[in-house]
């Protein structure tokens, strides 16, 4: 279990912005982070990792203190037994995929390096250099490596962001074979809503460093208001003015559909906006997300 209530004064662009977090996280749990840019998603995490100091409050994981302003514990981060996973990869560059890994084992613990190039299916490069990979295969290696201190709890600062939709499904599936498998605790942030549904049992969005709403992804995601057959999000690619009408592209995964959409769906939308995709009286719809 984690238990986590903290305080700290951010600079936001538009002056200070007071972050407050009360959190409980049950072990075990896959946890989402979802807000805008600036929301405190990332500093959510620094402040888990040890990589920031709250200005005050108190953090306990599995029954240990990491931090607490009242007595002055602030554990180091190599002392708080975590994972961090960044979008950026940051793998030793000089070093193979194998030493990459043996870097941070603990002494003697072959074994589990062994066990972590099987489970990411990294056997056949564990010897080249991080310079020789792809996106992907460098992704599953800062994934492996994140576990060999063999961590309780696993931060992930959207992983999978920049890569390409066919890879990213891909490694969710390593992720939460990863999180099954080493029962672990994981905190991910994404802007994904498709990933959110696939990988995370609650989600948490954040608003000016506050949680404004949580519960499952489908509580969070499915407005009272938006009933219909079928729902998917995805992402706009392309507005077309037709005669009366507007024909809208949205990525959906792998897929691509076209909408026909009314004026006044359309408006508020540009593209790249997430949007939901439901079935209304037979017809499609469009609601813009965020
Ligand atoms: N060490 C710090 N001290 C004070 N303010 C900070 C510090 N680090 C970040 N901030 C500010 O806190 C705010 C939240 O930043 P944070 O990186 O947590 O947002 P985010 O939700 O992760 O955004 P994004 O999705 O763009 O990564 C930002 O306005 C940032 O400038």
């Amino acid at each position: 279990m984690i238990s986590c209530q903290i305080d700290k004064r951010l600079r936001a662009a538009g002056g200070e912005m007071q972050f407050r977090m009360d959190l409980q996280v049950p072990r075990g749990q896959l946890l989402a982070l979802y807000g805008a840019s600036g929301a405190g998603k990332t500093s959510t995490l620094r402040m888990l990792a040890g990589l920031m100091a709250p200005d005050a409050g108190r953090i306990e994981v599995g029954g240990n203190v990491w931090f607490d302003s009242t007595s002055g514990i602030n554990l180091r981060p190599q002392q708080r037994g975590l994972g961090f996973v960044f979008q950026d990869y940051a793998l030793f560059p000089h070093l193979t995929v194998r030493q990459n890994l043996e870097f941070g084992a603990p002494k003697d613990q072959k074994a589990v390096v062994d066990e972590l190039i099987d489970l990411v299916e990294l056997g056949g490069l564990q010897h080249q250099r991080p310079g020789t990979l792809s996106g992907g295969q460098k992704q599953r290696v800062a994934l492996a490596r994140a576990l060999v201190g063999r961590p309780s709890l696993l931060l992930l600062d959207e992983p999978l962001a920049a890569l390409d939709l066919k890879i990213r499904l891909k490694l969710q599936d390593y992720l939460l074979r990863v999180h099954r498998e080493y029962g672990l605790t994981t905190l991910l942030i994404s802007h994904d809503l498709g990933e959110i549904h696939k990988l995370c049992d609650r989600v948490l969005v954040l608003e000016q460093g506050q949680v404004v709403r949580e519960g499952t992804p489908s509580e969070v995601f499915q407005s009272d208001r938006i009933s219909g057959k079928f729902k998917f999000t995805g992402e706009v690619l392309g507005i077309q003015p037709q005669e009366f009408l507007f024909l809208v592209t949205v990525q959906v995964q792998d897929q691509v559909v076209q909408v026909v959409a009314l004026p006044s769906e359309v408006r508020a939308l540009a593209v790249g906006d997430r949007v939901l995709v439901a079935s209304k009286a037979f017809n499609p719809v469009l609601y813009k997300l965020d």
